[in-house]
């Protein structure tokens, strides 16, 4: 048969794991993530030739998962993947990368009786910290952490106008919509040359996930939006001033359209324009607008 296997990855996806601490003042806390590990290498013939001895079972990525877990920090979850990914590299010669991903869920502590309770924990946000590392053997990790699923909303402060019009343009020109997104952003770090270097890191994480929630938030709230666009850069281009070590960023914003309702028809009623308070929330289709920002040759210097 002419074929040949052009690219090859596997692993197991959705690997659920909460890690809880115990700290010496009897309090507790949490750490509930999913995890995914693909691994890439020498592994055609498992594919090509029914050959298992090169697979290093889903399985056995799941287990590993876990003892990763048990053995190490969960937090910052950057250490974390890069541990897991470095691990695969370095663990099995056939192996050649590792491609792990942290999807960390929330659970904030409760405040009960005015005090913060030593062990229970509420879900405050369904927006979630990701990170993607990749290990690649002799090269070093790349890292790439996120802020996803983080909905927000204004109800004016934003505007459309001057597109390009032509034959196929129906939408109106407004200077006051409502502009409602769900904050899909991610950031590259420097290039981690090994383990040691991720964890000299390490204090920086947490911080930057800090800053780019902070960033976004208000931006999005102060910036007088001339479209997603251009605000999505703004964005961007603090958080490159704010995090030295970030050498990108990327956001992919859907535009979550709310449409003015025009209900003249109805005893001559007022609800378009500067008159609009009952708006239609359109779940689809949306605008979908991406960027990735990096710095400047110039500022690299
Ligand atoms: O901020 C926006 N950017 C667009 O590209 C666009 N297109 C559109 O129809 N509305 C908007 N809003």
């Amino acid at each position: 048969m002419p074929a040949q296997l052009s690219s090859a990855r596997y692993g197991k996806s959705n690997v659920r794991i909460l890690k809880r601490e115990l700290h010496p003042d009897g309090t507790q806390s949490v750490v509930e993530m999913t995890v995914e590990s693909l691994l890439e290498g020498d592994i055609e013939t498992s594919y090509t030739k029914a050959d298992n001895s090169v697979i290093v079972a889903t399985d056995t990525q799941k287990q590993t998962a876990y003892i990763t877990a048990k053995q190490n920090p969960v937090t910052p979850p950057e250490l974390y993947a890069a541990i897991l990914a470095n691990h695969y590299v370095t663990t099995y010669n056939h192996i050649h990368a590792a491609h792990i991903t942290v999807v960390v869920h929330k659970w904030t502590r409760m405040t009960v009786d005015g005090k913060p309770h030593p062990h229970s924990f509420l879900r405050d946000g369904s927006e979630k910290r990701t990170v993607y590392a990749l290990a690649r053997e002799g090269k070093g990790i790349s890292i790439k952490s996120g802020l996803k699923g983080l909905l927000v909303l204004k109800s004016t402060g934003s505007a459309f106008y001057g597109f390009h019009r032509d034959e196929y343009t129906q939408l109106p020109e407004t200077w006051d919509r409502i502009l409602s997104t769900e904050v899909d952003a991610a950031w590259q770090w420097k290039m981690f040359p090994s383990i040691p270097a991720v964890k000299d890191a390490v204090a920086k994480f947490d911080p930057a996930f800090q800053s780019v929630t902070k960033i976004t938030t208000d931006t999005f709230a102060k910036d007088n939006s001339a479209s997603v666009q251009n605000t999505m850069y703004k964005m961007s281009d603090q958080i490159l001033e704010a995090v030295p070590l970030v050498e990108s960023v990327d956001y992919s914003l859907p535009n979550k359209h709310y449409f003015e309702i025009d209900l003249s028809w109805h005893r001559g009623i007022k609800n378009t324009g500067k008159n609009a308070t009952v708006y239609a929330p359109q779940s689809d289709p949306n605008g979908l607008i991406e960027c990735t920002v990096s710095r400047s040759p110039k500022s690299k210097l």
